[in-house]
């Protein structure tokens, strides 16, 4: 691979670059020049094109990488390399993909400082916590790796020593789309079930991340599996469509927005496709007054501003109970205007810039409508230039604190996608799970207090696929996580996610002669 860091030009990309120079990569340096296309188990131009896209570091604004989009042409060559590997891995053993898969997982380990370069380069995400992402990236591996081997059917006697049993098969080809937030890690949490599973992958990272998948595709060609098993297309809205109207995709995993879902499922119906939808979301976290006030308020911020408030599963509607709310908001502001933001590629960095300038200035346009709806800013929400020259293009701003907040308000009803915290007060248990209930999305949602009783019955009461007690915003890769509502159906991670990437065949075997009814 060629990669440009400043006036070095370096080959073998990050083998090269980033082995031990990891520490001399800064912001305003990275160029990608080589295809961003992954088919056959190398890296291919596309065969035809959809349109060119730019993709940019948003710490500086600069372009880093101009690719040219994947035409139905290339799409339909990766389907085909990936149903050629798919033919030669699922005849594998769980062992035999096991072992091939821990090694990918050492390798991302091992690759871990350079991939979380990569990632926070193009995603804007502090480099602290894009090596959280790929620790979790590694980890889904060996998860699923681990079960790749246990994989099994049942035997069921029938009469007269006949008897069925049951395997679970792959599905074929399978195709995941991604969102701009964790490139890395959405790969890996698609793609690691769906290999562990037997399945082959064409992946469509998000046309504003298109970096950090190639490098997943090589290890995993580093690691041993068959060319073709995983594919990357580039694209946007196009690419996307020729991958989820072709023949020969069997699952479309998609994260992303509630409307693209829509649309996603409208499509894979037309084949009669599974699709697996984590789509938006707008979550509660309910502070109870009985709550450990210290763990509650870094709760919060958890809840509200990693990757920049940038992720779906926050918990957004801070809804505390009256006779703390003064404290707690004082607290959470005097926590919140200590995070450091700026160049996120520096150690103690903990809130880089949003993803690109349209989205700031939608997300600055979110809280100019809550000012004008009534709401009051205790910190934040506004555009934030930080002193290195090179960074004066970036797209940051300062984290939002909003009080004042009613359930009508539109910063306290949409998907904001950045670091808006709205604060709303409540009295009563029953008062604040009818509110907490009161949205179209059901992603995630949380509860502080120190009553276990309290704790168990609010989360059984909450419409949401994923509850934290006394926490947020943590992802062990052995819990699944997903949606209700209109966040989606089927589920990541955990044990459950082979049930997505997988169908059963039943084998009824008879032991004695027919009984025919003719
Ligand atoms: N539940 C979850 O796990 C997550 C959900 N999200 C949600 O994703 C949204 C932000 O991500 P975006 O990338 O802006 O979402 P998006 O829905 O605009 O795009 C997601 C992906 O779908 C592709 N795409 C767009 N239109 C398509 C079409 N018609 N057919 C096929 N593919 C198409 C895009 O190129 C991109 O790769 C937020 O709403 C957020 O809540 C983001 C991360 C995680
Ligand atoms: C890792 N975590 C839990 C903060 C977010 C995962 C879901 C997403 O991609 O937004």
């Amino acid at each position: 691979m060629f990669f440009r860091a400043g006036r070095a030009a370096v080959s073998s990309f990050l083998r090269s670059v980033l082995q031990s120079p990891v520490a001399t990569m800064s912001t305003g340096t990275f160029v990608v020049s080589q295809p961003l296309n992954y088919r056959g188990g190398t890296r291919v131009e596309p065969a035809d094109a959809s349109g060119t896209e730019k993709a940019f570091e948003p710490a500086t604004g600069r372009v880093i990488a101009t690719f040219t989009c994947s035409g139905e042409k290339e799409v339909n060559l990766a389907v085909q390399n990936a149903k050629a590997a798919f033919k030669i891995w699922s005849q594998k053993s769980g062992m035999e993909r096991c072992r091939i898969l821990l090694e990918a997982a050492r390798i991302i380990r091992e690759r871990k400082d350079e991939i979380a370069t990569v990632e926070c380069i193009n995603n804007g995400k502090s480099i602290f916590e894009a090596r959280l992402d790929i620790d979790t990236s590694w980890q889904c591996l060996e998860y699923f790796a681990g079960l790749a081997a246990s994989m099994a059917g049942e035997h069921i006697q029938l009469p007269g020593g006949s008897f069925g049993y049951t395997r679970r098969e792959p599905l074929g080809v399978c195709v995941g789309i991604g969102a701009w937030n964790y490139p890395f890690q959405i790969a890996s949490w698609k793609s690691a079930p769906a290999l562990a599973c037997g399945n082959a992958m064409v992946f469509k990272p998000s046309p504003f991340t298109p970096v950090s998948a190639l490098l997943l595709a090589e290890i995993y060609t580093e690691a041993g599996v068959p060319p073709g098993l995983f594919n990357v297309v580039q694209g946007g809205v196009a690419t996307g469509q020729f991958l989820c109207q072709h023949h020969d995709v069997a699952k479309v995993s998609f994260t992303g927005s509630v409307p693209t879902g829509m649309k996603i499922m409208e499509m894979a119906s037309k084949g009669v496709k599974p699709v697996t939808l984590e789509l938006g979301g707008k979550s509660p976290l309910i502070i109870f007054s009985d709550c450990d006030m210290n763990n509650a308020v870094k709760g919060a911020l958890m809840a509200n501003f990693l990757t920049q408030g940038q992720v779906c599963c926050n918990g957004t509607r801070v809804f505390v109970q009256k006779e703390i709310l003064d404290k707690f908001t004082e607290e959470v502001v005097k926590q919140t205007q200590r995070i450091k933001i700026g160049d996120p590629l520096l150690e103690d960095t903990r809130m880089g810039p949003l993803i690109n300038r349209p989205h700031l200035e939608r997300v600055l346009g979110f809280v100019k409508v809550a000012k004008e709806q009534g709401a009051k800013v205790l910190c934040g929400g506004d555009t934030y230039v930080p002193e290195d020259p090179k960074l004066k293009d970036g797209y940051y701003m300062r984290p939002c604190v909003l009080t004042n907040c009613r359930d009508d308000m539109t910063c306290v009803k949409e998907e904001i996608f950045g670091p808006v915290m709205s604060i709303l007060p409540f009295d009563t248990e029953a008062e604040v799970l009818e509110r907490a209930n009161d949205t179209t999305f059901g992603l995630a949602a949380g509860v502080f207090t120190r009553d276990i009783q309290r704790a168990h019955r609010v989360v059984a009461e909450l419409q949401a696929g994923t509850c934290f007690i006394n926490n947020y915003n943590v992802s062990p890769v052995e819990l699944p996580f997903g949606g209700y509502k209109k966040s989606g159906f089927g589920r990541e991670n955990g044990r459950v996610a082979i049930e997505y990437y997988s169908q059963l065949k039943t084998v009824c075997v008879e032991m004695g002669d027919v009984e025919s009814a003719f």
